[in-house]
């Protein structure tokens, strides 16, 4: 995948009085008597990669379709790039890219076809969209298939045609939706790249996620979600340390107790105390979720 210069160059931001990227106050969605969204409150900054971590129903996908001007709250207030999502959808959308979970190409359009159609709706001049869609091709890796259908795409080619037609409107703000649900692990991988070039290209990004190695691997931000409500929020290195950096793991009748501590000596010593085979290790993501929801797996 290569990155060509300038695709990324982005018009000046007017904002109103945000400093934030992306600002959720006090959100609820309601679905019937489902608290999809519970009472949210976070921002996030420009430049960062931020990642929404939660099981599935925990909210996620409610709170990108939110942002996303898709569906809106039951209460509270959300603003993108400084517009207020419910006063200025239209202003939110021209500042925003999204990528959702389902593959929502025309299949029976090409590659190349699907981004055409995707700058004609943005109103993009033609000379404008068809260098910006040649670069986006390249910077996907999709040259060489720009002109098949996408129906003869592969799930990981398609993925990354979202994302290049995310970008053709050259947004400032992507969205996207479990990036690598169900993609085999050197497609993830591959896709973890074009983030992160995207990111450093200057495009601030906010993924939801499940899984709790692409958080960690990815994000620069974490927010755990559980049940509509955010439980923890932080760096994976801040959450982490708030844990304890070390971990004594150990099984009993029950199955595995894990005790945290902040230096690799509490641990020592306290592992120490037990006639039982015990493992000391760095504390990672995972054990943080488990601790703030409960629960074993992403
Ligand atoms: N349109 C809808 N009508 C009724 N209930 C809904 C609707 N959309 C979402 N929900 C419910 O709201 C809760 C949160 O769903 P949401 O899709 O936001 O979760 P999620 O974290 O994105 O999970 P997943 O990864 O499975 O998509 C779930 O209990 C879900 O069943």
């Amino acid at each position: 995948m290569k990155i060509k210069g300038g695709i990324f160059e982005k018009e000046k931001i007017i904002r109103d009085n945000s400093q934030h990227a992306i600002e959720i106050c006090s959100v609820f969605k309601c679905f019937g008597n489902v608290k999809a969204v519970n009472g949210l409150t976070f921002n996030v900054e420009y430049g960062e990669i931020f990642g929404l971590l939660g099981t599935n129903g925990a909210g996620k996908t409610t709170t990108i379709r939110m942002l996303t001007t898709l569906t809106k709250p039951t209460e509270g207030k959300l603003y993108v790039a400084g517009y207020s999502v419910d006063k200025n959808p239209v202003d939110v959308k021209r500042h925003i890219g999204v990528v959702p979970q389902q593959n929502n190409l025309e299949r029976e359009l090409t590659g190349k076809e699907n981004l055409v159609l995707h700058a004609l709706l943005h109103k993009m001049p033609k000379n404008v969209r068809e260098q910006r869609i040649e670069e986006l091709l390249s910077y996907v890796g999709l040259d060489d298939w720009a002109d098949k259908r996408v129906q003869n795409y592969s799930g990981g080619m398609a993925r990354r045609l979202l994302i290049a037609r995310a970008l053709v409107h050259n947004p400032p703000i992507l969205f996207l939706d479990e990036p690598t649900i169900g993609l085999d692990p050197q497609t993830r991988r591959k896709i973890w790249d074009l983030i992160q070039l995207m990111n450093r290209a200057g495009v601030t990004v906010m993924l939801t996620t499940h899984y709790i190695e692409e958080a960690e691997r990815l994000c620069h931000r974490v927010g755990i979600v559980d049940h509509g409500e955010l439980v923890a929020l932080g760096s994976p290195e801040e959450l982490k340390t708030s844990l304890g950096n070390y971990c004594v793991e150990f099984l009993n009748k029950e199955g595995t107790e894990r005790h945290f501590f902040p230096t690799r000596q509490e641990a020592y010593s306290y592992s120490e105390a037990y006639d039982c085979d015990t493992a000391i290790r760095r504390t990672n993501l995972e054990d943080v979720f488990v601790e703030v929801t409960g629960r074993e797996e992403g």
